[in-house]
Formats: C-alpha cells, structure tokens, sequence
C-alpha cells in the first residue's frame, strides 16, 4: 500500500530504533543514554498489571516530553462538553451519511461525537464519533489521554504521524492509537470515517475457544510502524482530551521527537482483508461473535466494554436457514457503521457512511425487502461480495449527543423498513 516500514504481530515486544545506535542495550534507562537521547516510559497499564495484560514502552527521544507550559481548555463544540446529553430512548436510529464540510476541517476540529456510555473519570465504556476532514493536521498534534482511538476509515486514507512512528490507513484499514500517543493525522482529500475512543481496557484479541489456535483475526497480521521521527523547532500546538474536554499548549518544538523505541505499547493497523472470517458450513446464522476482529474486554467475562465487529465479503451456504441476521433483541447495544457495499440486513437505507443505533432490548434485524428476498431464495452457496459493515457493541447503553438527534441526517423514518410483513397464518 505505502513505502512505509512495518513490524508484524499483535501486543508484540517490538524494538525499533531511527538512527542505529539510539536503542540502549540490555536496559531501558542507562545514565547515558546514546546521543544524549532522553528516556521515558509510556505506561499502558498500571506498573503492577499482570505480565499477560501489562503494556508498556520505553520511548528515547532528542528533549524530554515534560519540558511545555501549561495547557488552557481549549472550545470544540463537536466532540466535547456534549456529556451524550440527547434523551436516551428506546427507539431504533439510523443516520445518513453525514457530508464532509466545505470549509477547512482538520482530524481534530472534524471529530463529532454522536453516542458514548460509561464514564472517563472511571475508565469504563466508549465514545463513538465521525470524523470529517478535508485537510491534513499542521503544527499540531492531537494525544487522548480519555482513551485508545480505534478509527475505521470510510472515505479517504490518512498518514498517521505517531511519536512511534508512521502508518497509514484507507478504507478496508483499521488503525488504534493506544491512549496518551501523541499524533497527527494527515489526510491526501475529503475524508470521512468512525472512532471508536475506549475508555476501558485496551483493545486485544478475542480468545479462540474451540476455534483453535488460528483464525479470525490473525496475530501476525497486525502492524506496527518503525520508529521515525521529526526534528522541528517550531511552535507545535499539542491539544489533549482529557476528561471528556479539550486542553491546549503550545511547544516550541515537535513532540513526534522520538528516535528509537521498544515496548508493546504501540499504534498499529490491521488490513480487515486479512480477516480469516468463520461461519456455519451446515445450518442457521450464528451470532455475530464469530466475527469479532478485537476486544476491549470488561471485567466481567465475555460480556464486553467494546467489541469490535466486522461483516465481511464471505461465503453463505447454510442450508434449510434463514440467512440474514434473525430478528432479535439484545441486551448489549449494538452501534452500526458501513464502510462500502450494502450490508444484508438491509437492502435500503443504510448507506456507506451512515450509522445505525440499537440500544439495550429494541426490536430489530432484517428490513423486509431483505426478508422477502431471504425467505425466497434458492439456498445453493452464495458469495456475499463487495461489502464491509461493522458493530462497535458495547455492554452498556450507548447515549446518543444532542448533534445526532438533531443532525438533519437522522432518518425520521427508520422504523417503516419493519413495517408491512405478512402475519402468519395458523392452520
Ligand atoms: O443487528 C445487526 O444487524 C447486527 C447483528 C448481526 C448478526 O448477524 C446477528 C446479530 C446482530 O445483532
Ligand atoms: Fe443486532
């Protein structure tokens, strides 16, 4: 896809250094660190963690990070202060695309917030937001000190210029940026896609169960950027969430200033091509679980802060079975988006771009174009092809912001696609 260097595999001890030379040998902090680089630890997970969970890096860069002034709140009305303040309901919502703006829109000033449940302070739950941008981040730098930023590119690829390193991601990508990594978000056009911001634990990969010990999301196939750096001294403003607000400071120097790094605290990205996707080869639809590519779990088991689904191009062939995802109701709420094609639940209304919320026990599952078409079809092994949905589903009830209540995009008619099925007739 790029020229750009990677090191392959999930949650892995990665040692990548700039400049031969940079990385201390044999410890993380020497007295002297080559070149007169400075140590610092970026710490993941508490010091204490269990060595399976713990996650941390060592960073040596060209002037410590704690040499800036203070930061001042800092207005953006899209993404903060929302408090996911719209009226909870228990209706079913979908939204439209939202289009990108005309008017210069970075990452950060494009981000808005349409649902989070939990709470930052606490460290439980998600924040779910759009971003669009039309142009690339320059002389700042955006750090979430809230939570992880898993972001699901719909429209547009974006350069990612970590401390640690740089990546890119279009759509088909998915890129995470663990929580406090600074970073900047270039953009090659009109871009538009999701984050999922978790303010739990960070994401890692699902068990496997019966399964085994491959499939689904394949560790090796995660990567992870080279060290690379930038040596700029020139006012840099680096703005942080913290605390569901906005914080602004100015540096007089870049803060993507690290040389060498190692440790398994790290962005990285993950081609969703690569999903080694798993499905019934005999009869019904399985839950939607098989299809988890990452989990930010809760600390209760198998029911999580965040899990991270996908519906991919895929094989069906289940016989005697209703195809499509059933009609259900499920206690956790489950936040759709679509990054291109059609999803099979819905033949209509739900475009590239949009976004679905079912909450906690709402009615729903197929529309019944979908239903009809199912219920009709000649079962011989079909290929679902040319599509790409996936569910941020979340333990708790997702609260919907006042922006996407209100967003002219919110379909004022959603419920009509289950209206119109034909009752059963009894003998
Ligand atoms: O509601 C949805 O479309 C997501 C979903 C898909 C599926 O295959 C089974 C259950 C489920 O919630
Ligand atoms: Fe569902």
């Amino acid at each position: 896809m790029d020229a750009l260097k990677y090191q392959s595999g999930f949650g892995n001890h990665f040692a990548t250094e700039a400049v031969p030379g940079a990385l201390p040998v044999g410890q993380n902090s020497p007295q002297k660190v080559p070149f007169g680089l400075y140590a610092e630890q970026l710490s993941g997970t508490a010091f204490t963690a269990p060595r399976a969970e713990n996650r941390r890096s060592w960073l040596y860069r060209l002037r410590p990070s704690a040499g800036h002034g203070r930061y001042e709140p800092c207005a953006q009305p899209g993404l903060c202060d929302v408090a996911f303040d719209g009226p909870v309901t228990p209706n079913r919502l979908r939204w439209d695309p939202i289009a990108i703006p005309e008017a210069p829109t970075d990452f950060v000033d494009g981000l808005r917030a349409l649902a989070g449940n939990g709470d930052v302070a606490t460290q439980a739950g998600i924040g779910v937001q759009l971003y669009l941008a039309n142009r690339s981040m320059t002389d700042r730098v955006f750090q979430n000190a809230d939570g992880e930023l898993l972001i699901v590119p719909q429209q547009g690829v974006l350069t990612l210029v970590t401390e640690m390193g740089v990546m890119t991601a279009g759509p088909g990508h998915i890129a995470v940026i663990p929580r406090g990594v600074r970073f900047r978000v270039e953009v090659a056009g009109p871009s538009r896609g999701y984050v999922c911001e978790t303010y739990g634990a960070a994401f890692k990969l699902p068990d496997l169960g019966p399964i085994g010990a491959n499939g689904l999301a394949n560790p090796r196939d995660f990567e992870t950027p080279v060290a690379a750096f930038e040596d700029v001294e020139a006012p840099t403003q680096v703005i942080q969430k913290f605390q569901g607000r906005l914080w602004t400071a100015q540096w007089d120097h870049s803060p993507l200033d690290v040389v060498a790094w190692h440790g398994n605290f790290a962005p990285y990205r993950y081609d969703l091509a690569r999903f080694n996707t798993i499905n019934t080869v005999s009869y019904d639809h399985p839950d939607p679980s098989i299809f988890t590519v990452l989990t930010s779990p809760s600390e209760i088991p198998g029911t999580a802060n965040c899990d991270f689904v996908i519906f991919p191009p895929r094989w069906m062939v289940a016989e005697q079975t209703f195809r499509p995802p059933w009609f259900h109701r499920n206690v956790m709420s489950e936040f759709m988006g679509l990054v291109h094609g059609a999803y099979d639940a819905k033949v209509g209304g739900f475009s590239p771009g949009g976004a679905s919320l079912h909450n906690p026990m709402s009615d729903h599952g197929p529309d019944l174009a979908s239903w009809q078409g199912a219920v009709a079809a000649d079962l011989a092994p079909h290929k679902i092809e040319n599509t790409l949905a996936f569910m941020f589903e979340s333990r708790w009830t997702l609260r919907p912001t006042r922006f996407a209540l209100e967003h002219s995009s919110l379909q004022a008619d959603y419920d009509a696609c289950w209206s119109g099925f034909p009752k059963a007739v009894l003998p």
